[in-house]
């Protein structure tokens, strides 16, 4: 089997290894890739340190050429890659191609972005001075991403990092090196000079710890667990490094008596549980007004009796597995915990058996809930929900805002006033109308408030906040 190895300074590297295996049949070897040590993660700093004077200073037709390619050849081979992201992941086919078509899609945006940089001229308060306002590249980022958008997050991370003259070290999540490492290699092919990009797989505690005790870092963007992010977060003030943090989620979706029922049921089922619930923009708190409450819990049950669990690659599957075991056992644990908290499980929740051994879990859908259970406030990052009955809409918002978390609310409603207040008073950065809380444009801000996220959004042209440092110059006429 073909040994995919880690790239630093432009050279493909690493003897250690690991199988990647597919949760939907964990007999299944994806690939076997390197297992990057905490010395190749210190080679490839001082890779992307070494790269970042010539890069930095790169013409912008350079940068958007590779971006473009980079863009183009995702696209072409989207049937290929998607298979590769179910396969490691676990998301079912078509989800996985509509992920792997949002990367290319990222990727051709950010090349428009590069012909697209300006500043700003101004006239001083003073005479004869003019101002000019320029963004500059940061330095070197480190890029850690999660495993439930193994192509996605990548792209939107290291397309802006790219486009705006930055370099990279790149670590993705242990569970799926594929997609990382595919889009590193595509654009290394496209063009980008040695040390640009440097990826090293490996364990967090290990390449991920590594880079976070860097001095060498302008930068960290972070996507993943509160906890890391609150690592990423203690070891960057001590160097006056840049961070930015995508973490939890606890999405509150609200569904008013006068909700079209059809439409609320879908966006429900949608939002906790396609992508097996591995979403942090998933809701997993759905807020029932009492008029529709019997109505809707009645039509969501049925329709989740019609959901096929199983194999991700298999044309009938409208839920794959979850993503390892210790995921799956996660899961389960909250599931025990809602029931003894007095919450009625009124569809699913047990562990299924299919033709191939892998980690399927039936959606599990709880009613009777209330806000304060531990399955209302903490993220499970399932196929778990809980329906939490409410008297109208002022309780319902109340209940939706009171959450540790404010990264994506929905509602489900015909009236204007309703989506209209909801829109305005909802304490979370994203807002969805009729709409799942998942399920995201890529050329328009993404990102949370509270707990979910920290420093300037990601993705669209806001990603330069993050990607860029303001630099103010006064010239003597
Ligand atoms: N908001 C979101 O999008 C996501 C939220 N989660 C939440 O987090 C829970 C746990 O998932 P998990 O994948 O373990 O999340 P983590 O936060 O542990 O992983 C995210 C990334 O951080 C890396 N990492 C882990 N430890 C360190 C460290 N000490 N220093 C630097 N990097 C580190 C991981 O590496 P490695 O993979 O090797 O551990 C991975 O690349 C989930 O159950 C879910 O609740 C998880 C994924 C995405
Ligand atoms: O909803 C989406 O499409 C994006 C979700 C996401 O980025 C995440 O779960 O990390």
């Amino acid at each position: 089997m073909t040994m995919y190895q880690n790239l630093i300074a432009g050279e493909w590297v690493g003897t250690e290894v690991s199988k990647n295996i597919n949760p939907s049949d964990t007999n299944d070897v994806v690939g076997i890739y390197a297992q990057g040590s905490a010395e190749d993660a210190g080679q490839a700093i001082a890779a992307a340190k070494a790269a970042f004077p010539a890069w930095s200073r790169s013409g912008i037709l350079e940068r958007h050429s590779i971006l473009r390619k980079t863009s183009d050849e995702i696209l072409a081979r989207k049937d290929e890659l998607g298979t590769l992201l179910a396969r490691e992941e676990g998301k079912i086919l078509p989800e996985a191609i509509g992920e792997t078509i949002r990367a290319a899609q990222i990727f051709d945006f950010f090349a428009g972005e590069t012909l697209r940089l300006a500043g700003e001229v101004l006239p001083s308060v003073r005479p004869n001075i003019g101002i000019e306002i320029t963004r500059e590249p940061l330095g070197v980022i480190g890029i850690i991403t999660p495993w439930n958008f193994p192509i996605a997050i990548p792209a939107w991370k290291i397309a802006p990092a790219l486009c705006y003259g930055n370099t990279i070290v790149f670590k993705p999540a242990d569970l799926v090196p594929g997609c990382a490492w595919a889009i590193v290699d595509i654009l290394h092919r496209a063009g980008l000079p040695k040390g640009v990009l440097n990826l090293v797989m490996g364990r967090g505690s290990v390449v991920g710890q590594a880079i976070l005790d860097s001095q060498d870092l302008a930068g960290i963007t972070f996507t993943g667990s509160t906890g890391t992010g609150q690592r990423v977060a203690a070891s960057s003030l001590p160097f006056n490094r840049k961070f930015q943090l995508e973490m939890g989620g606890k999405n509150p979706f609200v569904v008013l008596d006068d909700a079209d029922l059809g439409v609320a049921v879908e966006a429900a089922v949608n939002s906790g549980f396609f992508s097996t619930g591995q979403r942090c923009t998933a809701s997993s708190r759905i807020i029932v007004t009492q008029g529709i409450h019997d109505k809707f819990v009645a039509a969501l049950t049925e329709r989740l009796s019609k959901v096929n669990v199983g194999n991700a690659l298999h044309k009938e599957t409208h839920i794959g597995p979850v993503v390892d075991e210790k995921q799956l056992k996660q899961d389960t644990d909250y599931i025990e915990i809602g029931k003894k908290e007095g919450a009625k499980l009124a569809f699913g929740g047990e562990v299924l058996k299919r033709d191939t051994p892998g980690f399927f879990l039936q959606p599990a859908l709880f009613t009777e809930a209330t806000n304060d259970m531990r399955i209302s406030r903490e993220e499970i990052f399932g196929p778990v929900a809980s329906v939490i009955r409410v008297k109208d809409y002022d309780e319902a918002l109340a209940v939706a805002n009171d959450t540790p978390f404010g990264l994506s609310a929905g509602i489900a409603t015909t009236s204007l006033k309703h989506a209209t207040h909801f829109k305005r008073t909802s304490e979370a950065g994203m807002v969805m109308v009729n709409l799942p809380t998942a399920g995201v444009d890529f050329h328009v801000p993404f990102g949370g408030r509270k707990a979910s996220s920290f420093g300037s959004r990601e993705q669209g042209k806001y990603a330069s906040e993050f990607f860029t440092v303001v630099k103010t110059a006064y010239t003597l006429a």
